[in-house]
């Protein structure tokens, strides 16, 4: 969908921001751009929409080279959100999404319509439509930022650190947000975060920069974590690269056994078969427990077979109800056996 073929960006007072980018964006995948301050980023990403014209090299979305297109008419085909949202203060949250389509000469009932429906779609309510932006949450304002660029539905979608001024638990709401519409809206989105677990979160690839525009990697999250190319990447990625590797595997293929009866520790219940506690076999000790699904992470499991006082995670159906239970060890096999996986088989 979008392809850079040895993209040079050097800016009039002789900074390089890109340096001879050649990259892939495919059709109806996330592909994120990271790395630290200054190394291109947003360059890189504004040189889609003709934000910024490359000094040399080509860039086409859907085949076409951007620069024979009009950029005002590609800027209007293509969505874009910033960090703080950007929208305009002195228009309703309505008004602010319809931006794009009243461009196109939608007219304003149509373009209201499809500005109610997408205030449902980001998770809003339909009140929040007759507000202004300084009247919502910053949570929120990003979720209006995200409805504004996919009003006039384009099939791509640029975003520059999209959640960056949020808080850590608004941030992952609204990362959940963008996967669960990603899932049924298959866009084309380049995503530009300094955050590696974000990345490693929504990416279907990742692409990593240093600084002077250089890509150092591009490949998928498990791919980057189990090989990174070099020591600058597996800085990059921090020290808990090997834990990373985890949140991307999930506990359904790793068994399960009955519950333990007469051990130290016992699962109670509720009437419906859902875990409550860990309670004491002297009975004068609970323990909470958190259990989990087979869509749950293996780090996720980790974490809860070392909290469990019995070393055990309880698993349950979604319905709540308890299916069995899985022991630290086997947790253990199947995180090495993942890491082996992902570092030859990739
Ligand atoms: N209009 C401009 N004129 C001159 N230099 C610029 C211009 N815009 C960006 N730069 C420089 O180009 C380099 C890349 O900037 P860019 O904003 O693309 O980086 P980034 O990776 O997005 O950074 P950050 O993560 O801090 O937002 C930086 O050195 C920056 O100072």
């Amino acid at each position: 969908m979008i392809q850079f073929d040895t993209v040079h960006k050097r800016f009039p007072n002789g900074t390089t921001a890109v340096h001879d980018l050649s990259l892939e964006m495919p059709e109806g995948g996330v592909t994120v751009l990271v790395g630290s301050s200054g190394c291109g980023k947003t360059t890189t990403l504004r040189m889609i929409n003709r934000m910024v014209d490359p000094t040399s090299g080509t860039i086409r979305v859907g085949g076409k080279d951007v620069l024979e297109r009009d950029a005002a008419e590609l800027r209007r085909s293509i969505g874009y959100v910033i960090q703080q949202s950007g929208l305009f203060p002195h228009r309703t949250v309505l008004d602010n999404i319809a931006t794009v389509p009243l461009l196109l000469g939608w007219g304003r009932r149509k373009a209201r319509a499809r500005a109610a429906e997408l205030l449902e779609t980001v998770g809003l309510a339909a009140d929040a439509g007759k507000r202004y932006p300084h009247q919502l949450s910053g949570g929120q304002q990003q979720r209006v930022g995200v409805a504004r660029a996919l009003a006039a539905d384009p099939p791509v979608l640029l975003m520059d650190e999209p959640f960056g001024a949020v808080d850590p638990v608004v941030r992952t709401q609204l990362q959940d947000e963008l996967l669960r519409l990603q899932k049924e809206l298959s866009k084309t989105i380049v995503f530009v975060t300094h955050d590696v677990d974000e990345a490693v979160r929504l990416g279907d690839q990742i692409a990593i920069f240093r600084t002077g525009g250089h890509l150092v990697q591009c490949a998928s999250p498990a791919e980057l974590l189990a090989r990174p190319a070099d020591d600058f990447v597996a800085d990059f990625l921090g020290a808990e690269r090997g834990l990373k590797l985890l949140s991307l595997e999930n506990l359904a293929e790793v068994p399960q056994g009955p519950a333990p009866e007469g051990g130290a520790w016992t699962l109670v219940l509720d009437e419906d078969r859902r875990p409550r506690s860990w309670r004491s076999t002297s009975g004068d000790t609970t323990f909470p427990v958190r259990p989990l699904r087979d869509g749950d992470s293996l780090l996720a499991a980790l974490n809860e077979s070392i909290a469990s006082p019995a070393g055990l995670v309880a698993r349950v159906d979604a319905q709540g109800a308890l299916t069995g239970v899985t022991s630290r060890d086997d947790i253990h096999e199947h995180a090495a056996r993942a890491h082996g996986t992902a570092s030859v088989a990739i």
